[in-house]
């Protein structure tokens, strides 16, 4: 493994109200690594993906890429430090086709490309995600996977270093989800480093090279897939009780 850090948490610390939805959370990613961020509804997965992206402040706690801390960053800022991410509920632009798609992304990023430039790496864009044949569609007709392809392509058009996946593989059928296992997989060898949310435990365990568990806001397990999916306060947090 690379021992390089990319990405460091630590002491985050994020309430809603009286609710503490993420307590005291720390982890690191090395360079070249996915990570699963798991744990049971609720756990709080999407908020520390939101702190990281920088969609949510922390109350405490850092957040450190590439040596540089994000914390608090605006959005826009932490997305030119190198992260970009997917949504639970996919997030295209419908009335435009794939390329425009790809190319509004292209304008946003730290080295912005227009024009021709822009049309002709929107079309390597799409084809590197299996989409060179739809490249004229509007973004509204594409089917439920090839829209989560385009969306995951308009985070790679900001050319991150880190990559967050928030339940990308949701809700896909058998076939589609091993074909997007297969693009994951495609960019990790790649070089990309991930953070994936995800419940669907044949992508974890295909694609994870570890697992850092949440329960109600706290981490409770950091380890391989086979580790943290036999550690029994990790089943008790999934099952209850009768079951660890
Ligand atoms: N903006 C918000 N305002 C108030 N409460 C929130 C907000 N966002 C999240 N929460 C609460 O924080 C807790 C953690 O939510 P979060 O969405 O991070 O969990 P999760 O692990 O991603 O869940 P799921 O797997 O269901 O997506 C939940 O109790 C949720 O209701």
């Amino acid at each position: 493994m690379n021992t390089e850090i990319l990405l460091s948490i630590s002491g985050l610390h994020k309430a809603f109200g009286g609710l503490i939805a993420v307590n005291q959370m720390q982890f690191d990613v090395h360079a070249g690594e996915i990570v699963g961020l798991l744990g049971p509804n609720g756990s709080g997965k999407t908020t520390v993906m939101n702190l990281i992206s920088g969609a949510l402040s922390p109350d405490e706690g850092k957040v450190v890429i590439g040596g540089k801390n994000i914390t608090s960053l605006p959005a826009h800022k932490i997305s030119h430090s190198g992260i970009a991410r997917t949504f639970q509920l996919v997030r295209v632009l419908p009335d435009l086709d794939c390329v425009e798609n790809i190319e509004a992304g292209l304008a946003y990023r730290t080295n912005p490309l227009w024009g021709d430039a822009a049309h002709k790496a929107a079309l390597e864009l799409l084809d590197r995600i299996g989409l060179a044949k739809q490249a004229h569609i509007p973004a509204g007709d594409l089917t439920y996977i090839d829209q989560k392809r385009l969306e995951l392509g308009r985070a790679l058009a900001l050319q991150p270093k880190l990559l967050l996946l928030d339940e990308w593989l949701a809700g896909l059928n058998p076939s589609e989800l091993q074909d997007g296992i297969a693009l994951v997989r495609k960019l990790k060898d790649e070089g990309l480093t991930i953070i994936m949310v995800e419940h669907v435990m044949d992508a974890i365990r295909s694609l994870c090279d570890r697992c850092v568990v949440m329960n109600a806001g706290t981490k409770i397990a950091d380890g391989t897939p086979d580790e943290v999916l036999s550690d029994p306060e990790v089943v008790r947090a999934y099952l209850g009780d009768s079951h660890a």
